[in-house]
């Protein structure tokens, strides 16, 4: 038969053509952070020196006891003692310190991104030529040219690559760096994409101020830096010319949701100023409208896809990468959705290991689901279950979210 000359057949077979036809899934992962580090019980002394604030007792003795319950053993930065102390106008309010801390962090992001992509590309197995797409997302900055031209040059990626730059989405900076890969890969057959999320919270650095801004104290509290890179294709698995298997999915990103919750957008405010982020705000209601808010979020989410058998073991039933915001967002998760202990441990571990990289934690959690599912030591918490979700909130209040489905499980 004939093909159709009909506009409207020409149109869709040639759309057809373009699109991939599995759904996207995440083939490798790879994360980084700076040698810099600084154990958090030692953290408020180091703070309150750097800052040249030790005078002020109260928000000293307040910081210590948010650092003692924060779930956080140790963070890495790239800023150091002597890198602020050639910098006062960083601790300085009244002084624009945009430029010096921009210059600082922007480097340290790039760098960042390149480890942790060159970790994921090495995993992957094929070379860096081969992207195609490039998805960075990074609240250190935001400069033209920026992360993406900078990322692909220490990669020597190819010059065709098609560069995606997000700024400023706050913690969900790495949900929305892999909804946007997810949806390039879906729409263009053969596309592998790298999409990496890169941290460095020089910018958001800031002295203690008074009591009416314990947000500041919590913020530096909790904050690190760190990057996290996945490729993301949706074809199927690539082979090389001997017929070796060189890519396989580890997770397939099953579909994406984003909600922000109506009357919440003075809950997390990121405002780059003079001072760099310093002036950002993060409200003491966000555990409370997280607890409020996750499970409706949730069933919205979940309940068009119709998953088989999934109710069955309600929330427990799932497996779960949740950006650890802080010690009191990953309770507020567990308490709505009644998670059976140990459910958010991989989110726990890494809160511990590196507080919170804004965006970049969530790749770092899904690389510790990774680990723990490969384990064969013992049972790893979460293993028996094939579908998960990933979840982390950003300005707005927003809630992203994406459904998983562990790569090698096809019951249940
Ligand atoms: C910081 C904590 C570990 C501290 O835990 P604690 O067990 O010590 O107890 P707590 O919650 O009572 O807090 C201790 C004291 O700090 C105060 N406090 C806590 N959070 C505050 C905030 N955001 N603003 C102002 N004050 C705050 C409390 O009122 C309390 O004061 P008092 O002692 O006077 O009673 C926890 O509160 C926590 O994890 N909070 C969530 C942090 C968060 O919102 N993360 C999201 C980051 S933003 C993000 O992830 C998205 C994005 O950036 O886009």
């Amino acid at each position: 038969m004939a093909a159709s000359s009909r506009p409207a057949d020409v149109l869709f077979e040639i759309h057809e053509r373009q699109r991939a036809d599995g759904s996207a899934a995440i083939l490798a992962i790879g994360t980084a952070y700076p040698t810099n580090c600084i154990q958090q019980d030692e953290f408020t002394d180091w703070y309150f020196r750097v800052t040249k604030s030790e005078h002020l007792t109260k928000l000293k003795s307040k910081m210590k006891k948010i650092c003692d319950n924060s779930g956080i053993q140790k963070r890495h930065f790239h800023h150091t003692e002597e890198m602020i102390g050639v910098h006062p106008e960083i601790i300085d309010r009244g002084a624009p310190s945009l430029g010096a801390r921009q210059a600082i962090s922007a480097v340290a992001a790039h760098n960042l991104a390149a480890d942790a992509a060159s970790r994921a590309i090495s995993a992957w197995g094929r070379p860096a030529a081969d992207i195609t797409h490039l998805v960075v997302s990074t609240n250190a900055g935001a400069q033209e040219p920026g992360a993406d031209i900078r990322l692909a040059e220490l990669l020597g990626l190819r010059p065709a690559v098609r560069r995606t730059l997000l700024y400023l989405h706050g913690c969900s900076a790495g949900l929305a760096a892999l909804r946007v890969a997810k949806d390039i890969a879906e729409s263009n057959r053969g596309a592998r994409v790298l999409a990496a999320c890169t941290q460095a919270h020089l910018l958001l650095f800031s002295p203690p101020d008074d009591d009416a801004h314990i947000d500041i104290l919590v913020t530096m509290a909790i904050f690190g830096d760190g990057a996290g890179a996945v490729i993301v294709g949706a074809d199927d698995t690539d082979a090389d010319p001997a017929g070796t298997v060189v890519e396989r999915p580890v997770f397939h990103m099953v579909s994406v949701s984003q909600t922000t919750l109506p009357g919440t957008e003075q809950a997390v405010v990121i405002n780059l100023t003079e001072s760099g982020l310093a002036d950002s705000r993060l409200s003491v209601e966000v555990p409370a409208l997280v607890r409020g808010s996750v499970e409706r979020c949730l069933t919205d989410t979940l309940a068009p896809l119709g998953l088989p058998n999934v109710g069955d073991g309600g929330w427990n039933g799932l497996f779960w990468a949740l950006h650890p915001g802080g010690r009191a967002i990953l309770d507020s998760y567990e308490g709505a959705l009644g998670l059976e202990a140990g459910k958010l441990a991989a989110s726990r571990q890494v809160l511990s290991e590196y507080g919170n990289m804004s965006g970049a934690t969530v790749i770092f959690v899904l690389d510790e689901i990774r680990r723990r599912r490969q384990d064969e030591s013992g049972k790893q918490e979460g293993k028996d279950c094939h579908w998960g979700v990933m979840s982390a909130l950003g300005p707005g209040l927003t809630i992203e979210t994406i459904v998983l489905h562990a790569n090698g499980c096809h019951e249940n």
